[in-house]
């Protein structure tokens, strides 16, 4: 990460972008002050040094990307990450979920479209889209496959969640497949429903769930709430680069480029950071 293009939260704080309450959030979730860091990457157009000072009315570009250095939070601040790409990409969901957060501010619990957005975001892309490598402690027998004692084993998460048997179309970004009425609407990605495990299942679950869970929901949900999120100019939302980058992790293969445009009264950004 180049210098120049890194604040930290009191930065972050004195130059009025106190809205993505960076901290607030994460002191939320874990018992002690985590450093996080935005990575900013500014608007090449309006020129470096312009950017550097301007105020959060200006539009900057965003590389929304929450560097805390470890694994568990790279696949969170991954995950909001290509939430917020997709809903770029669909405008009109984008709005849905800002009117449904406009109408329950006190309650982000209770954001049913949301969480379907998170759902299809962990569908759509796995973080992990072949878990973490196991080993057979005992030789077995799994549906008529032999595996040695001492095999390693990889769970192709990515394709479970692309089966086209448990989803249709499963390509296409969906959230209504877990809304109300919807084919999925009763399933979690806790692990207990197979079709769709991003934090793995059983005994070796992710120990990080409960943290991702709390990182992912309100960042995403404030993110989308907060901001219309604007493409460079003369980019269509379906032209957006969804490519996938895989590894351990999987990650978009460019980075997120696009405008917050704040949609509120600026006193709803002023969270403490
Ligand atoms: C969106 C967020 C996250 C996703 C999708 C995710 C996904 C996963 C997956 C698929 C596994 C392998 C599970 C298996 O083998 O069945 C795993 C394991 C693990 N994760 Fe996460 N994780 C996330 C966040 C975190 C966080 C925030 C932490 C810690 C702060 C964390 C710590 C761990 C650890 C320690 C293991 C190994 C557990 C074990 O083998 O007993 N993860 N995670």
């Amino acid at each position: 990460m180049h210098p120049e293009h890194t604040l930290n939260c009191s930065e972050v704080h004195n130059r009025h972008w106190r809205v993505f309450r960076c901290s607030m959030l994460l002191h939320e979730s874990v018992e002690k002050p985590v450093s996080i860091y935005l990575e900013w990457t500014w608007s090449r157009d309006k020129g470096r040094a312009e950017s550097r000072t301007a105020s959060m009315r200006k539009r900057l570009a965003l590389r929304l990307s929450m560097v805390i250095g470890n694994y568990g939070a790279n696949t969170s601040s991954s995950t909001v990450e290509w939430a917020l790409a997709e809903l770029t990409r669909h405008p009109d969901v984008l709005k849905r979920a800002q009117l449904e957060r406009d109408s329950v501010v006190r309650d982000p619990a209770s954001l049913p479209l949301m969480q379907a957005v998170v759902k299809e975001t962990f569908r759509l892309h796995p973080p992990t889209p072949l878990s973490l490598p196991l080993m057979a402690s005992e030789a077995c027998e799994v549906s008529g496959y032999s595996v040695p004692k001492g095999a390693t084993l990889l769970v192709n998460i990515w394709a479970i969640t692309h089966d086209p048997a448990s989803w249709p179309e499963p390509l296409e970004f969906r959230p209504a497949r877990f809304l109300p009425g919807g084919r999925h609407e009763s399933i979690d990605v806790k692990g207990k429903d197979f079709e769709i495990i991003p934090f793995g299942a059983g005994r070796r679950v992710c120990s990080g769930m409960s943290l991702g869970m709390r990182m992912v929901q309100p960042m995403a949900a404030t993110l989308a709430h907060g901001f219309d999120w604007r493409l460079p100019a003369g980019m269509r939302p379906e032209n957006l680069d969804m490519e996938e980058a895989y590894g351990l992790k999987l990650q978009r293969a460019a980075p997120l480029m696009a405008y917050p445009v704040p949609r509120l009264v600026p006193a709803a950004y002023e969270g403490r950071c």
